[in-house]
């Protein structure tokens, strides 16, 4: 049974296992709940690292923002608690890990399971969007897949980890930043569909579009909107990638449309 918030929990509620990821301010552990069984995600923040880099206030505005957040593709905070040393985050266990290593290992992927994530990304962003939150990190690190390869959101504004070290830039990568905000121009819920377009084109050839070795040539691609199709993609993928890799926000298509794509809607499970 699922996990509910009104029984205060304590770290001594769970069996805790091995370390699987470790943030700017905690690590995480798999556990299991003893009453119920239940495998979860424990992210231990200790206390004094949060006042000392004052974050409890952002850590409490977002646990308000998660509580009410509840998507399929979006991984689950289902309660926190602490005790006098730490601040305890009990987060769904997504079962297939990161994405990206996913990505690493294959290589890239193939279209129809490309296709799935993207379809399940368009649903996830555009829940997010009704809720009026924009700017999801969505790049390939902050991404889970969970038992049933479903894709799980699983970055949050504040939880900024460690500069991905996978990436060769530091500071986390820009690959994924749309012309606007290269250019520092306001920006809407519209990055999305470019970092949507920006995803696809990474599960599909394993690289990003606009990937150099420094900022300065990233940035240059990026506002210049210069990529290259790999051959090997199918027509409709490109025609996909294309249309959300639009310079104009206005110009890029919404997520309705995403999800009546034919390259979404001829991999749909069948
Ligand atoms: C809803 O999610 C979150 C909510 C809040 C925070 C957070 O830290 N907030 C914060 C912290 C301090 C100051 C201010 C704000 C982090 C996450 N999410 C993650 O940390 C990523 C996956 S951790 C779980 C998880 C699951 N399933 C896995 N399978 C393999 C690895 C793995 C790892």
């Amino acid at each position: 049974s699922p996990i509910r918030a009104p029984i205060q929990m304590s770290l001594k509620s769970f069996d805790i296992g091995r370390g699987i990821g470790k943030g700017q301010f905690g690590r995480v552990y798999i556990a299991r709940e003893k009453m119920s069984g239940y495998i979860v995600a424990l992210k231990v923040l200790p206390i004094n690292e949060l006042i000392k880099a004052n974050a409890e206030r952002q850590l409490r505005r977002e646990v308000e923002i998660q509580a009410n957040l509840r998507h399929p593709n979006i991984l689950r905070l289902l309660g926190h608690f602490q005790d006098n040393i730490y601040f305890v985050l009990i987060l769904e266990y997504a079962a297939k890990g990161e994405l990206y290593k996913q990505l690493v290992k294959s290589g890239r992927l193939k279209e129809k399971k490309a296709s799935r994530y993207i379809a399940q990304m368009a649903g996830a962003l555009s829940y997010i969007h009704k809720k009026h939150v924009i700017h999801r990190d969505i790049k390939p690190e902050n991404l889970l897949i969970d038992l049933n390869d479903e894709i799980k959101i699983a970055d949050f504004g504040w939880s900024v980890h460690t500069p991905s070290q996978r990436r060769k830039t530091f500071c986390g990568t820009l690959d994924y930043i749309p012309p606007e905000m290269v250019e520092g121009k306001e920006h809407d819920e519209k990055i999305d569909l470019w970092s949507l377009g920006v995803l696809c084109y990474e599960l599909l050839t394993g690289t990003a579009p606009f990937e150099e070795t420094g900022h300065t040539a990233t940035y240059k691609r990026i506002a210049k909107v210069e990529f290259t199709l790999p051959d090997h993609l199918s027509y409709d993928a490109r025609d996909l990638i294309c249309s959300l890799l639009q310079r104009d926000p206005k110009r890029r298509l919404p997520l309705k449309d995403v999800l009546k794509h034919p390259w979404i809607q001829k991999y749909k499970k069948t």
